[in-house]
Formats: structure tokens, sequence, C-alpha cells
């Protein structure tokens, strides 16, 4: 059994300290959801990390085995979701497929790639989960096709309501490696973000939808 909030942990202090956690309270970012946001998550950059790289898929089965048990199939949420989830899929030695934000709009016109077959149980992996949309998106699209979606694993949430609330309106499961409060906690008892941005995230987690909408 993984100890989940060593593991929580872990990953904050990864991500922190491979720079994959972003601040531009200055320059804002913008999501997929259009929201703008004084932090970014880049949970791409593990990738170029082999140590790192290798915990985030080791925990990331354990998290599958743990809440899923037994499926057989890994689907990846493009873009993000399709090197975790492959190499998820390849240490649990299952098949992968992935599924696009759009059908291809030339060649095969897919929305999913890979084969897949009627009732596969399948578990589907994403990066990072804001609102959900993407995710539930995938998981639509996988059951609409056929599959009988398990449910999801990321990387990391930010933990918004709005999410927990998408999720549970497609009735799926959903589970992370790590989180938001986890990753402003461990920041703030190492120092490793001043406290003027921890206030300012602080801040911005009451009300991420509304925070620098007239800039
Ligand atoms: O929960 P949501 O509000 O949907 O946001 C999270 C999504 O946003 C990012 O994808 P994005 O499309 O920005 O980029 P990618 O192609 O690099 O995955 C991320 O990888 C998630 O898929
Ligand atoms: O919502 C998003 O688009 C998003 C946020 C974030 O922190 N990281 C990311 O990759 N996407």
């Amino acid at each position: 059994m993984t100890n989940k909030s060593e593991v929580e942990q872990k990953v904050a202090e990864f991500l922190l300290q491979i720079k994959a956690i972003k601040l531009q309270p200055n320059k804002p970012f913008t999501w997929a959801s259009g929201w703008r946001s004084p932090i970014y998550c880049d949970n791409r950059v593990t990738l170029s990390y082999p140590a790192i790289r290798t915990y985030i898929r080791q925990n990331l089965t354990a998290l599958i085995q743990e809440e899923f048990g037994s499926v057989s199939l890994i689907a990846g949420v493009a873009t993000a979701g399709i090197p975790q989830g492959a190499l998820v899929a390849q240490e649990l030695g299952l098949p992968f497929a992935y599924v696009r934000s759009k059908a291809k709009e030339h060649g095969t016109g897919s929305l999913i790639e890979g084969n897949i077959s009627n009732g596969q149980r399948v578990v589907v992996v994403e990066d990072l989960i804001s609102t959900g949309k993407s995710s539930i998106q995938a998981v639509e699209a996988l059951r609409e096709a056929g599959c009988d979606v398990a449910g999801l694993v990321a990387i990391f949430s930010y933990g918004f309501d709005v999410a927990t609330e998408n999720f549970k309106a497609a009735k799926c499961r959903f589970s992370t490696l790590s989180n938001y409060n986890t990753l402003i906690e461990y920041a703030a008892a190492n120092a490793l973000i001043n406290n003027d941005d921890l206030n300012l995230l602080r801040e911005w987690r009451n009300n991420p939808s509304g925070w620098n909408t007239a800039a």
C-alpha cells in the first residue's frame, strides 16, 4: 500500500525542484478553460528527468491498481496525458490508446487513436486537472466508443469544486498523485515560494475564475 501523503509531498517537491511550477502574477497564464492564472503547473517538464519520470510512472501505476484493480486498457488524454499514459501502459504491460481533443481533420479522422474494443475496462491517464473539462471530454469519447471507463488518474489537481462537480456529473471516479494544497504547504514549510507570492496564491485560490478578469 502506498503512503498517500508521502507521495503527495514528494511529487510537490519534485515539481518545485524542476521548476515545473511557474509563477507569473504580473503576466498571467491563460488556461485551457480560458481562466487567467498567476500559476502554471507544467507536468510535461517531468519527462525530461528520468528519475522523476520513473517515480511518477510507478506511482500512477500503483494508484491505478489500488483504486481500480484489473483493467485491460490505458488511455491518455492529448497531449500531456499521452506520454504519461504510455509509460504507465508499458509498466502494466497493457494496450494503450489516446484521445484527441477533437477528431483529426485529415487522414483517418479519428478522435481516438489505437485499437479499442467494446466493453474494454479502461483507466484514463491525464497529467493535470483544473476544471476537469478535458478529462471528462476524453472519458465521454471512450464511453461513446463502447469502453467501460473505470476512472481517471492524473499527476496533479488544483482541487477545485468545479472539477469535483464535473466528475460527479459524469459519474467518473478520479484520483491524483498530488494537489495544490499540498504544493502550497510544502513550498511554505520549506521557504520555496516567498511570502508575497504565497499570499497572492492563497487569495487567487479563493476565486480562481474571477481573478484578474479585468486585465
Ligand atoms: O481540467 P481542464 O480545465 O480541462 O484543464 C486541464 C487540461 O489543460 C491542459 O491541457 P492543454 O490542452 O492546455 O495542453 P496539452 O495539449 O499540452 O495537454 C492539461 O494538460 C489538461 O489536459
Ligand atoms: O488549466 C490549464 O490549462 C493548465 C493549468 C496548469 O497549471 N497546467 C497545465 O498544464 N494546464
